[in-house]
């Protein structure tokens, strides 16, 4: 049963009740005191009391009703008060905000936990204060006093501040309005603590100060973009990248400004990055507002809300064409040579590639040349390096002038040059841009006070017969060049199969040579030298004799310069030094006293580290006098670094040792150079001693360097003598020692000594300068 029946049951019983009471009561009330003895209660008086009973009890029940309702009514508007009252205080209670309810005199009528924490009291303490206690002066001021009992003009929310019970001042943002209670307009408050909204506010202004100050100061172009590519904002090095003004940019899409050749990856660009990636980067060119074409590397970082949606980018754009430029530059240097301006060897060999590739494909022929200049270091080594440079410029020109060979000449390193004949059918034609080579690197050649006559050699390989790749095709190429220089030089070689064969043969006798000295495969053949004074052996020329089991006799001139090439001839060198002067020693000791052994030293040995020391051991070691020794150079030897030849001849000279210059005439010395030297004696190569008495040539430079020689205080030899003529020639000239055939061949020191001793020699040095 509800509550409400129930309640209506009680009020209805409630009243018969006292209907029944009254009824009862009126009863004892109303019946006569006594009635005589015998009379009868008045009847219609007992009757009266019986309806009222029924009647009362009949109307009891709509009073009943009545009052029902009436109590029903009464009870539930205290209910909802206390329903609303509760609900009031449950939403208080819920808010995240503190509520303040303020009566006009600004007494606090309520409050919630909130607001304790908000003034930081305890609810008794907050219940002592009044509103305008937690209003600083200023706002008290402007209204949030001021407001109580008057709304008007005043906005329900605002920002002001509270002042907590410290002191502390917060920002508050206020919600107020009015309230009727009890008959009375209260002012509720509701107060929210803003200040972590003030901070990240103060933080965001902050981040987008700086934000904008790097954008503007950045030295990178930077802006921002729409997710299609459409300008938003741009900072000044944008501005100045692009050659365009702000406004103008703005609202502009990129595309606009992309080079056309890098649209179509600027699109790709942007559908891939929108749709799935955070972030790109590439390079790309623009098109400035003048029209030049700017690089840039370009880079955008997409900024998405939570849903993932693109709100807009972040791109910066940092101008690379200055960088591009030196790549560019670094590129042209990395394969064109600096000197010359020639491409380089790797620039070269590409286009080599690519030729050959092409006449596979297509058939033909082409042809590799290699040229190298004769005799070019000793330009650098006698006159210096800035010259030897002007004299490469100088040549790389002439050969860009030659028609044929204008766009394919290369230098391929030092003095060394490559040129693609690509057109080339016949090896005549090829033979032919060679002489023409040739003959124009003949002209005399002009740097500053110096003319050069340059020669050239040059080999040729042909393209499919010589090699049918880069590698083969180079390097048969240069192996022909060098059959040139062994050839006499300024001339060229085409490359053939006996070439290949002659090398082979070089690196089979390198690899026994390597061997021979440890086998004693090695030995010292000597030839007397003469005086043509007296007639009687001066001296005697140490030469070297290879024998090998496997090759045969190997001539000095094929294995010597094999030597040279390594660190072999060392150990040749070291070897035949001291077999020489052990052999000079043992002469003397056999009653050849006054025998001066002449030893061949190449320039490599030479100017190894500590030679005048090796040699005063050698003689140390053996007991040969340092003036029965000669040591002979070539004068290459001598042009090549002069500075160095001369301390070690300087040191030489202070040992006693004595110094000839071999082959004299061959190399490029000047007379007058030789005087920088401290030389006992020049030895005229057999070349001009050959044809001297019908050679007007020859007759004349052998006379010259006679001549020359002397009036430098030194002695000369002339080598090759065969003929009496010859030797009546340079008798007749002044030369002071000859040998030569015309006496003896070099021969084993067992063979040699009894013509030693048939001709005994003077004693060593007695002969030295003859001026
Ligand atoms: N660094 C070293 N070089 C050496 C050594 N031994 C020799 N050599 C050099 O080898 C080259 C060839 O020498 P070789 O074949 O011994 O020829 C010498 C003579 O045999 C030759 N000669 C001498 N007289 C005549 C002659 O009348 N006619 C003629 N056709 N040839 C003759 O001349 C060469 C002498 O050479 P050089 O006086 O040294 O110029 C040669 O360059 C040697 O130097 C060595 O131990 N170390």
């Amino acid at each position: 049963m509800s509550t409400r029946l129930k309640l209506f049951f009680l009020i209805t019983l409630a009243l018969a009740g006292l209907h029944l009471f009254l009824f009862t009561a009126s009863r004892v009330l109303l019946v006569p005191s006594a009635a005589p003895a015998g009379q009868q209660a008045p009847g219609p008086a007992h009757l009266k009391v019986d309806n009222f009973l029924g009647w009362n009890l009949l109307a009891s029940l709509p009073a009943g009703v009545v009052l029902f309702i009436v109590t029903d009514r009464l009870l539930g508007v205290r209910r909802r008060e206390q329903e609303r009252e509760a609900r009031f205080r449950a939403v208080i209670g819920q808010v995240n905000d503190a509520f303040f309810l303020v009566a006009p005199d600004g007494r606090l009528v309520d409050f919630n936990e909130q607001a304790c924490a908000l003034a930081g009291l305890s609810r008794e303490a907050l219940a002592r204060k009044r509103w305008p206690d937690f209003l600083p002066t200023p706002c008290r001021e402007s209204g949030c006093q001021g407001m109580v009992g008057n709304f008007s003009g005043l906005a329900p929310v605002h920002e002001c501040s509270f002042q907590g019970v410290d002191g502390r001042l917060l920002p508050v943002e206020i919600n107020a309005g009015p309230l009727e209670q009890d008959g009375q307009t209260l002012v509720f408050y509701l107060v929210r603590d803003i200040s972590e909204r003030r901070r990240a506010e103060a933080q965001l202004r902050q981040s987008e100060q700086r934000f904008r100050s790097i954008f503007e100061g950045a030295s990178v172009g930077m802006c921002t973009l729409s997710p299609v590519g459409e300008i938003l904002q741009v900072n000044q090095a944008a501005v100045r990248m692009l050659g365009y003004d702000a406004h103008e940019l703005v609202g502009r899409r990129v595309h606009e400004l992309t080079h056309p050749e890098d649209l179509a990856a600027t699109e790709t660009f942007y559908r891939h990055s929108t749709t799935r990636d955070q972030h790109f980067s590439y390079h790309k060119r623009y098109l400035r507002k003048d029209g030049e074409v700017v690089w840039g590397h370009a880079s955008v970082a997409w900024v998405r809300d939570e849903q993932g949606e693109v709100q807009f980018g972040i791109g910066l754009l940092q101008d690379l064409t200055a960088h591009r430029e030196a790549e560019q530059r670094a590129e042209q240097l990395s394969k064109f040579d600096k000197l010359t301006g020639l491409p380089n060897r790797d620039l070269f060999q590409q286009r080599l590639k690519l030729a050959v590739e092409r006449l596979e494909a297509e058939g033909g022929s082409l042809a590799v040349l290699f040229l190298d200049l004769d005799r070019f270091k000793r330009i650098n080594d006698t006159i210096g390096h800035p010259t030897g440079d002007e004299v490469l410029r100088q040549i790389a020109r002439r050969l860009l002038e030659v028609p044929e060979a204008a766009d394919t000449v290369a230098r391929l390193g030092g003095d060394e040059f490559g040129l693609l004949l690509g057109g080339a059918q016949s090896a005549e034609e090829a033979g032919r841009l060679a002489q023409e080579i040739l003959r124009r690197i003949s002209q005399p050649l002009e740097v500053e006070e110096h003319v050069f006559e340059i020669s050239a050699s040059i080999g040729i390989a042909m393209l499919p017969m010589d090699g049918q790749d880069v590698e083969s095709l180079l390097k048969n190429a240069e192996m022909a060049m060098y059959q040139t220089k062994s050839e006499g030089r300024n001339s060229y070689q085409f490359y053939s199969i006996e070439m290949h064969a002659r090398a082979v043969y070089g690196q089979m006798l390198e690899s026994h040579l390597l061997q021979a000295l440890e086998r004693g495969e090695l030995d010292l053949h000597y030839q007397p030298q003469v005086s043509l004074s007296g007639q009687e052996v001066v001296g005697v020329e140490a030469l070297m004799r290879w024998t090998s089991p496997a090759l045969g006799k190997v001539p000095p001139d094929k294995f010597i310069p094999l030597a040279e090439e390594s660190e072999l001839i060392l150990r040749l060198g070291e070897w035949a030094l001291r077999t020489a002067c052990r052999q000079a020693k043992a002469w003397q000791e056999a009653g050849l006293e006054g025998l001066r052994m002449a030893v061949n030293v190449s320039g490599r040995q030479f100017r190894q580290p500590g030679f005048a020391e090796l040699v005063s051991g050698i003689l140390a070691e053996t007991g040969l006098a340092p003036r029965c020794l000669e040591i002979e150079l070539t004068e290459s030897c001598l042009v090549d670094n002069p500075r160095e030849v001369q301390t070690i001849l300087h040191r030489l000279r202070y040992l006693g040792i004595q110094v000839a210059v071999d082959d004299f005439g061959t190399g490029y010395s000047s007379l007058s150079y030789l005087k920088l030297f401290p030389l006992d004696r020049i030895k005229i190569d057999r070349s001009f001693v050959r044809d001297i008495d019908n050679d007007p040539d020859d007759a004349a430079i052998a006379s010259a360097i006679i001549a020359m020689a002397h009036s430098l205080g030194m002695q000369v030899i002339a080598e090759g003598v065969e003929t009496q003529s010859q030797l009546d020639f340079l008798g007749g000239r002044g030369c002071e020692e000859v040998q030569g055939f015309l006496y003896s061949r070099p021969l084993p020191a067992a063979e040699l000594t009894g013509f030693l001793h048939d001709r005994r020699p003077q004693a060593c040095g007695e002969a030295r300068r003859a001026g």
